[in-house]
């Protein structure tokens, strides 16, 4: 059987560690690079034995060219700089990208956007089929309710994380916005402190909670008269953000270029 050649970036970290340890439980797969920034302490460790199985001969590496040599899709969460960066040599290379990284400024999606004209990329912030379920969900109660339910995100992670609202916060407040056929950007609320003042009627709000070991869990609340509709989900372990970033691993292989989502991954646009 021949694999498909996975390189992963950010192979150091939480995610990348856990992406190692995922596609050796796979028989279609094949790490065939690990790559992490050039100060890294991993560089030069088996990236097997980094990530607590055997060695795979599998060398931790900072230089991109050589580690994309043969790969066919780059599995990449790592930091904003260092996706965007990696997106624009993609492009130059026509490798299919997978992107988790969280916390890009518009200008970073802009520059990935530009990326996916000349290569595929899937994006998404959070790879899980349970959020993504949950963000079709979202979709739906916020186009079947009134503005009379005020939308309100809340979010807990881990205290190691370093962006915020999360990336999965966001792309819930947009599946609401989009529910009620407005853009998140003209209506979202962030970091409520002092005399606010009363809600804005209309807004998403978004509150982030940082503690202990929380792998990730969101709320979206809709908040009525008498009456509040919650909608959860809670993340136990990592290798559901890893099974999800290999599924759209798969899935983009040979994709015309474009920017994809998860909800094109799991065939849920249409939900
Ligand atoms: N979409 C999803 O489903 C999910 C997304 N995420 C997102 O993925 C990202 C990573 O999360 P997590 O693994 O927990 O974070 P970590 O900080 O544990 O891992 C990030 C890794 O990327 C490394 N890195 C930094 N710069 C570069 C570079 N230029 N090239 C290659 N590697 C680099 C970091 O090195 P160093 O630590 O030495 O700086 C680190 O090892 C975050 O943005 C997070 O929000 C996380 C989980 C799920
Ligand atoms: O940084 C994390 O850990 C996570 N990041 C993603 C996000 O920002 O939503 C996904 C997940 O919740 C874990």
């Amino acid at each position: 059987m021949s694999h498909l050649r996975i390189v992963i970036s950010g192979a150091g970290g939480r995610m990348g560690r856990a992406l190692i340890r995922a596609i050796s439980e796979t028989e279609d797969l094949a790490l065939v690079g690990a790559l992490e920034y050039s100060g890294s302490s991993h560089l030069g460790e088996d990236a097997g034995i980094m990530s607590g199985l055997r060695a795979n001969g599998v060398t931790v590496e900072s230089d991109v060219a050589p580690t994309l040599n043969g790969a066919d899709v780059v599995v990449d969460f790592s930091s904003p700089s260092a996706s965007v960066r990696l997106a624009e040599r993609l492009a130059e290379a026509g490798i299919a990208h997978v992107i988790g990284t969280t916390g890009f400024s518009n200008e970073d999606n802009a520059a990935i956007a530009a990326a996916a004209r000349r290569t595929p990329i899937v994006k998404s912030g959070n790879m899980s089929l349970g959020v993504n379920l949950l963000a079709a969900l979202t979709r739906r109660v916020a186009a079947t309710l009134d503005e009379s339910f005020d939308i309100e995100i809340v979010e807990m992670h881990h205290n190691r994380k370093v962006d915020a609202p999360s990336g999965t916060a966001l792309l819930l407040g947009e599946a609401a916005a989009r529910g009620r056929g407005r853009h998140l950007d003209e209506c979202s609320e962030r970091g409520r402190d002092g005399v606010t003042g009363a809600r804005k009627p209309g807004a998403i709000g978004f509150a982030s909670l940082r503690g202990g070991s929380v792998v990730g869990e969101h709320v979206v609340i809709f908040a009525g008269q008498a009456e509040r509709i919650e909608l959860v989900h809670k993340a136990e372990d990592r290798m559901i953000f890893a099974r999800g970033a290999l599924a759209a691993a798969r899935w983009v292989k040979g994709r015309e270029p474009g920017l994809y989502s998860m909800a094109d991954v799991l065939g849920l646009s249409d939900f």
